[in-house]
């Protein structure tokens, strides 16, 4: 069974995660029990052919495919994160195929490698077959990020490559690679154009693949931020509050420009997290283009790396290592994962860096909307000065699907007084409710405009009936989320008769 794929979302059935879970920990397994093993010598002209044959069948795929967008989303499995390379390439010492280890990342150690075959371009990473300068062959993979300058494959625009503190694993069909996940781990070695032949040592340059000049930038000039400051708070890291003076009910707190945001479908992998062994939809498409516009624009590394991520990597300050910029992907997907928002339509998302300070509460104090990628947080009410600033993550009336959405994709539980109300209520009453809203979605959805009157009696009956799941004492002052559709559907027929 494969995961269904609309244009907006990716359902995964619980037996497809679980075989996911599966596959993944088998894999993972494999590698820690192959860890320190010996690499077994690759016949050179069996795996030039194996190479030359998969890159004509996945260029093949591509022509052949007139609307080239994948169905079934890519799986990957994010398990083990590890920190880039932070030594400068003149201080390392010299590795050889014939050297490696599986399951190792050879600290200390550079390898240097000629492309011997054509690229396999696949759409979540690219493969190609490298040798050393004494004859051996190895495999040797780019995950996700393998895109350099003008969108072409890394891996295409040179021929000769130098990895620095190499990592050979398996693949997650288990065959073993040479595998760069950091596009700073890899540099490649052109050879000057009106220069002697590339053969001459001293006549070649060592080149990451995009590297511009660092310059220091902090702020982001297309932010309105002035009314807000990021302060610590007590139990959920840094927040947003109002500063200056109060902002009224309907006012725009603040407005920002997506530091980068991504359109279209096809742009998310389904993944696994060793880390807590979750299955989670990811937004690839934006871990790849915030990478990428990081590349090329190292004065923003800092402050995109202060951003909340699990994965701590190198440090957020460290934006290069003597060989140019050093972006740690597995710290951006963290991020991406943690502060990304969707944009509503076809697997579109972004990063917005000054609203990713803003958390989330299920009876907010304010809301966001999109003009483009123009993010406007407006005020739902008055907001006091010295006030911290929430929007909602999740709308979900339905209680359990509202925790289940903010502990996967968020990583918390949520606090905030509605929640734990609705946590005190009997399991009972929250299914009752759950099933009454199922019903008012439905009214709703196949109800004829302009409302009669017996749909209007009816409309009134379900909202009385889900009010009646909440105890009046307890839910007081608080919203009662799951009459919120029938609500506004009758406030509508009323208008309009
Ligand atoms: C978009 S960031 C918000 C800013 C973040 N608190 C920080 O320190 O940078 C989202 C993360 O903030 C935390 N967070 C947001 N709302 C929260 C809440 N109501 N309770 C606990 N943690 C929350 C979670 O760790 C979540 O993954």
């Amino acid at each position: 069974m494969t995961p269904k794929s609309s244009d907006t979302t990716i359902y995964l059935t619980e037996q497809e995660a679980d075989r996911i879970r599966k596959t993944a920990t088998e894999h993972l397994k494999k590698c820690s029990d192959l860890a320190g093993h010996a690499r077994e010598p690759r016949d050179a002209k069996a795996a030039i052919s194996q190479a030359t044959g998969a890159a004509l069948m996945a260029d093949m795929g591509t022509m052949t495919l007139a609307h080239p967008q994948p169905i079934t989303p890519p799986l990957l499995i994010v398990s083990q994160p590890y920190p880039p390379s932070l030594i400068p390439i003149s201080e390392l010492r010299p590795i050889k195929i014939s050297e490696l280890q599986l399951s190792t990342h050879h600290r200390g150690r550079q390898l240097a490698v000629k492309r011997m075959s054509p690229v396999v371009t696949l759409s979540t990473r690219s493969w190609t077959m490298v040798q050393d300068d004494a004859g051996e062959i190895e495999r040797l993979e780019i995950a996700l990020h393998s895109t350099g300058p003008g969108g072409r494959d890394m891996l295409e625009s040179a021929r000769s490559f130098v990895l620095k503190e190499p990592y050979f694993t398996l693949t997650p069909d288990g065959e073993p690679t040479l595998r760069i996940d950091h596009p700073s781990d890899l540099l490649t070695i052109t050879a000057p154009t009106n220069k002697a032949p590339a053969s001459d040592p001293a006549n070649t340059q060592l080149t990451t693949t995009v590297s511009p000049p660092v310059k220091a930038k902090s702020v982001n000039a297309t932010s309105v931020g002035g009314r807000t400051e990021v302060r610590e708070t007590a139990t959920m890291g840094r927040g947003l509050f109002v500063v200056g003076q109060v902002v009224k009910r309907g006012e725009v707190v603040m407005g920002e420009k997506a530091f980068c945001a991504v359109s279209g479908v096809g742009k998310t992998a389904v993944t696994w997290d060793g880390r807590d062994g979750r299955v989670r939809v990811a937004a690839v498409g934006l871990e790849r283009a915030v990478v990428k516009k990081l590349l090329g624009n190292p004065g923003e590394i800092g402050q995109v790396m202060g951003l909340f991520g699990d994965w701590e990597g190198a440090g957020e300050r460290v934006v290069e290592a003597g060989d140019g910029p050093v972006v740690d992907v597995f710290r951006v997907q963290d991020i991406v994962a943690r502060n990304a928002f969707g944009m509503g339509e076809g697997g579109s998302a972004g990063l917005w860096i000054r609203a990713a300070y803003i958390n989330h509460s299920c009876v907010p104090n304010a809301e966001r909307e999109l003009v483009g990628d123009l993010m406007i947080v407006r005020a739902t009410r008055d907001i006091a000065v010295g006030e911290q600033i929430f929007h909602s993550y999740d709308q979900s009336a339905d209680y359990e699907a509202r925790q289940k959405v903010l502990i996967t994709t968020w990583g918390f539980e949520c606090g905030c007084a509605l929640c734990v109300v609705e946590k005190g209520d009997e399991p009972a009453v929250r299914e009752t409710r759950r099933e009454l809203a199922k019903e008012a979605d439905e009214f709703v959805r196949v109800a004829r405009w302009p409302a009669g009157r017996l749909a209007i009696v009816k409309g009134r009956r379900l909202a009385k009936k889900i009010q009646e799941t909440y105890g009046e004492e307890r839910y007081r002052g608080l919203p009662r989320l799951a009459t919120r559709g029938i609500q506004a559907w009758l406030a509508k027929a009323a208008a309009s008769s």
